[in-house]
């Protein structure tokens, strides 16, 4: 899993690169550039653009003038530097790259005041002015330019973070700075890049490698990772020889309502595919002919209002909620299903009108069995957890209320927040638009009652989970405009192959 860090550790993996491997701190700015310059011309290919590259005077404007320089030497004839000079310091590699710019034909302009920037005649825009050394709120001139450069209404590359954006913390409202088409960052994105405020900073975002020392970044303290597809190659278990549908547990699925039965199919059916040796959905009778009919698969459990599950032990994985309804006795039968699970030890998967049954119930949730998953989407979260400002302060929240009641919560998104009872915030970093439509939750839901029921930890099930939800639907949209839940179930399968190898 790659650690994300925050602007001072990378600072302190700049440093420590520069001070352990033979490259010196010029160089390693030239391998940034090079990095962004290589993205930059894959994207930008047309030569002839004018293109207007914005340099402040710290790192960042470093890396405007040497990717300036790059650009220059790659063709892009129609290309003038602005060089923000609004404060009296200088980096030394800010000073080493506009020597060498010196020695070219380069157009250079000095901007000392924001209205020297108005009428410029430019396709696209290289923001360099402030990267991640911004340590305060952009106010005065910076603001003035800033405000002036998005008015302009041009397509803006940002280099390594937008002029103004905080690449961890609060993103204040309304954001104030550069407002990016992309931003190509380097080696690892920023925090902040995974929160949905930044979508006003920067359209997209992309990493380029520049050759800071891994193992360095890998062994800093952080509490938020991004999951790999190794990591999930790793933790897949291939199916054994030998084995049996014994082998692979069975799991409950206790959804669906008259008007909702949909949601108790697609859990069941994305349970089936993740492979769950045995699924048994625990459904109203007025579901049964739907079940059988389109998942012959499943067993059924009819539940009325009086049902409690019996024996719980013969089930490995218990998920309840998708499509439930909010009712007395549904209320009952989560608090009875909590008292057992507690005795029995197994992973309890709470979603949709569960978690709408906890939030009037804030006493079940000091309850909940150790290692319970709870699979909230922002408001479902809000309503358990009080209403957030900001998706930072709702992600801390996640991640002191999973430590405190040694649970993992997934909270989901377009990037999905899995925060664990150790503290960690892992971040998922598949799926799409294409994705936001109804049922798609319950097929997440359906997934991890079936890695739970196989035997993997309630973390790896989730991990796994939210990996394979998003990445099934990633490749399902490369030929789409929207993916439907039941597409979705039935290529979990395939996509965990491709991911075992077996
Ligand atoms: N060796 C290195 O340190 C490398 C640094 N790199 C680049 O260096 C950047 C960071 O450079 P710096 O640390 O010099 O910082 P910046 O170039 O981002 O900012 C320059 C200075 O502006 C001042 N400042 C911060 N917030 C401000 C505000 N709101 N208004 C006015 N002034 C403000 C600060 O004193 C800051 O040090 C990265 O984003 C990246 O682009 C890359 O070249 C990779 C290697
Ligand atoms: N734009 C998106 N990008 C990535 N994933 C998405 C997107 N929209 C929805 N999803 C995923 O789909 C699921 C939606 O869950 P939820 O809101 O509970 O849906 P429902 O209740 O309709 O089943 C989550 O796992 C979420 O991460």
């Amino acid at each position: 899993m790659q650690t994300l860090l925050t602007s001072v550790q990378m600072r302190k993996a700049d440093e420590y690169t520069i001070a352990n491997k033979p490259i010196a701190s010029v160089d390693l700015m030239e391998q940034a550039a090079k990095s962004f310059v290589k993205n930059f011309i894959r994207d930008e290919p047309d030569a002839g653009k004018n293109i207007a590259v914005l340099c402040g005077k710290g790192n960042n404007g470093g890396d405007g003038l040497a990717i300036a320089y790059l650009l220059l030497g790659a063709g892009y004839k129609n290309l003038k530097v602005y060089l923000v000079n609004f404060s009296a310091q200088k980096s030394d590699d800010y000073t080493i790259n506009l020597q060498r710019l010196e020695e070219t034909r380069c157009l250079k302009i000095k901007i000392d005041q924001p209205s020297a920037f108005k009428n410029i005649n430019a396709d696209l825009i290289i923001d360099a002015i402030l990267g991640s050394g911004l340590n305060k709120p952009l106010k005065g001139d910076y603001l003035e330019l800033v405000a002036s450069i998005n008015q302009l209404n041009k397509k803006i590359y940002a280099v390594d973070a937008p002029t103004g954006f905080f690449a961890e913390g609060k993103i204040p409202a309304p954001y104030n700075g550069i407002k990016a088409y992309k931003t190509i960052c380097f080696q690892r994105p920023k925090i902040n890049f995974f929160f949905p405020e930044s979508v006003a900073a920067t359209a997209h975002f992309e990493v380029a490698e520049i050759g800071l020392d891994e193992d360095f970044i890998q062994k800093s303290t952080t509490d938020f990772y991004l999951i790999e597809k190794q990591d999930v190659a790793e933790r897949l278990k291939p199916r054994k020889i030998f084995s049996h549908k014994g082998t692979y547990g069975h799991a409950l699925i206790i959804a669906g309502n008259t008007n909702t039965m949909g949601a108790a199919l697609l859990s069941s059916m994305a349970c089936l595919y993740a492979g769950a040796g045995l699924t048994t959905a625990c459904i109203p009778q007025s579901g049964l002919t739907a079940l059988n009919a389109v998942l012959p698969e499943v067993m059924a459990l009819p539940r009325d209002e009086y049902t409690r599950i019996e024996n719980p032990a013969k089930y490995q994985s218990i998920a309840i909620g998708p499509g439930l309804g909010v009712s007395i006795e549904n209320e009952r039968l989560l608090e009875s299903l909590i008292a057992n699970n507690i005795a029995n030890n197994k992973v309890l998967v709470i979603d949709a009108d569960a978690l709408n049954i906890v939030s009037d119930r804030q006493d079940l949730l000091d309850k909940l069995p150790v290692n319970s998953i709870l699979t909230p989407h922002m408001k479902e979260f809000d309503r358990l957890f009080g209403e957030h400002e900001s998706w930072w302060d709702r992600v801390e929240t996640a991640k002191n209320k999973a430590r405190e009641l040694k649970i993992v919560i997934v909270l989901k998104n377009q990037f999905t927040f899995i925060c664990t009872p150790g503290g960690k915030v892992i971040i998922n970093p598949t799926g799409n638009a294409a994705m936001a439509q109804g049922g798609m939750g319950d097929i997440l839901t359906g997934i991890i009652a079936s890695f739970a029921a196989q035997g993997y930890s309630s973390e790896d099930a989730a991990i796994l989970a939210c990996y394979i939800h998003g990445r099934a639907g990633d490749d399902l949209a490369k030929k789409r405009i929207v993916v439907t839940a039941s597409q979705l179930a039935k290529r979990i399968s395939k996509e965990i192959r491709a991911l075992t190898g077996s």
